[in-house]
């Protein structure tokens, strides 16, 4: 049983507070989009899928108390709340290409004379609690293709030695996740002898949120500081990192967490392959190549500070890009739930509609 982030059910909403983990379990009650905003934007939620879906539940959760008469009402409250929630945090696109489809939908349903605005705000409803199952499909298929992928880039019938880095797993998705779920999916199979993860400073997303996963479901693993990875790469053979992604680029550019760049420099310099593993609504085929992905720049303090402890000298100065970008050169595949992509591959799944759950 993987770790639950969000929980949804008739229209309740609880997200875990992944500022506590791990040593507190807390669900934070989301009430409407304001809730939505604020534990996006502070990070009590975080990971590309998991913002996008709470965020588009939260708008769910304020739409079910009201009673709508005039569709053009709803069609301009749900698009100034969809945009409003984008606005959280800029660099992982799942939000915004979630409140565009939503904003197409909306739209669709205003025009079409045969609903009235109760029904357009059902079919609204279903549209977005949907999201929850298709992510988790989304996992499911990006663990199967990202593991036989591993596999079989990996001689003979040796166990695979895998690293990642920051967190994606049940706690940056709908559950199962994408890069850990290709890890989740090595172990089911027996093959997996060893998972790396990476602490992640500042946030230390590895070091509290995915050393938590795998501890919980046993998987064999090992934490290793973000300045650690070039000495464990000349120490053991690893047979691939696999990261996630906040946003690709339609040229296979990919923005993650920060450290991933470097990470994949010492890949490359190390021959050990790189992979991303992302649903397709992560890519964004609207950029021709990562340069023009806005990074997040996070407050000073998350790096300063650690459990409200200062561990820096005052006032020295601080930079602190939350994520960094890894041009596709370095990229082995990406692997997504339609199949594993060399970068140049993927502009191929531009017009390829997605599957409705
Ligand atoms: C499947 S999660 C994708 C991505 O999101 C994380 O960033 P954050 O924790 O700041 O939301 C990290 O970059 C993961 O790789």
């Amino acid at each position: 049983m993987t770790l639950k982030a969000i929980k949804y059910e008739n229209g309740k909403l609880e997200v875990l507070d992944q500022l506590l983990l791990p040593l507190q379990t807390e669900y934070v009650n989301i009430n409407g989009v304001e809730d939505g905003w604020h534990v996006i934007h502070k990070m009590q939620v975080r990971g590309a899928p998991a913002i996008a879906i709470v965020g588009c539940l939260s708008l769910a959760v304020e739409l079910r108390k009201e009673i709508f008469e005039d569709k053009k009402i709803l069609r301009q409250e749900v698009e100034g709340k969809l945009n409003y929630l984008v606005s959280a945090r800029p660099t992982a696109v799942n939000m915004k290409a979630a409140a565009d489809q939503l904003i197409e939908l909306v739209n669709e349903l205003d025009k079409n004379n045969s609903f009235t605005a109760e029904e357009m705000k059902l079919r609204f409803l279903d549209a977005i609690e949907a999201m929850l199952q298709k992510d988790l499909d989304d996992n499911l298929a990006i663990g199967r293709v990202g593991a036989d992928a591993l596999i079989s880039q990996w001689p003979g019938d040796a166990q695979l030695r895998v690293l990642t880095h920051c967190n994606t797993g049940s706690l940056a998705t709908s559950g199962y996740g994408t890069a850990l779920g290709i890890i989740r999916n090595l172990h089911s199979r027996g093959v997996l002898e060893h998972a790396y993860c990476t602490e992640t400073r500042p946030y230390n997303q590895g070091a509290r949120l995915t050393a938590y996963e795998l501890l919980h479901e046993r998987i064999p693993a090992t934490l290793l500081c973000d300045s650690m990875v070039a000495a464990l790469m000349r120490a053991r053979r690893l047979a691939a990192v696999v990261v996630g992604a906040d946003r690709v680029a339609a040229n296979g550019d990919t923005a993650n967490k920060i450290g991933t760049y470097q990470i994949a420099v010492t890949a490359k310099h190390h021959g050990v392959p790189f992979f991303v593993a992302a649903p397709m609504t992560s890519v964004d085929f609207s950029l021709p190549s990562g340069e023009h992905i806005v990074i997040e720049e996070r407050p000073e303090r998350e790096m300063t500070y650690i459990n409200g402890h200062r561990i820096a000298a005052p006032g020295i100065k601080c930079w602190n890009p939350a994520f960094d970008v890894t041009p596709a050169d370095l990229i082995s595949g990406i692997i997504t739930e339609r199949g594993l992509f060399k970068p140049a591959e993927l502009l191929s799944q531009r017009q390829v509609p997605t599957e409705s759950s």
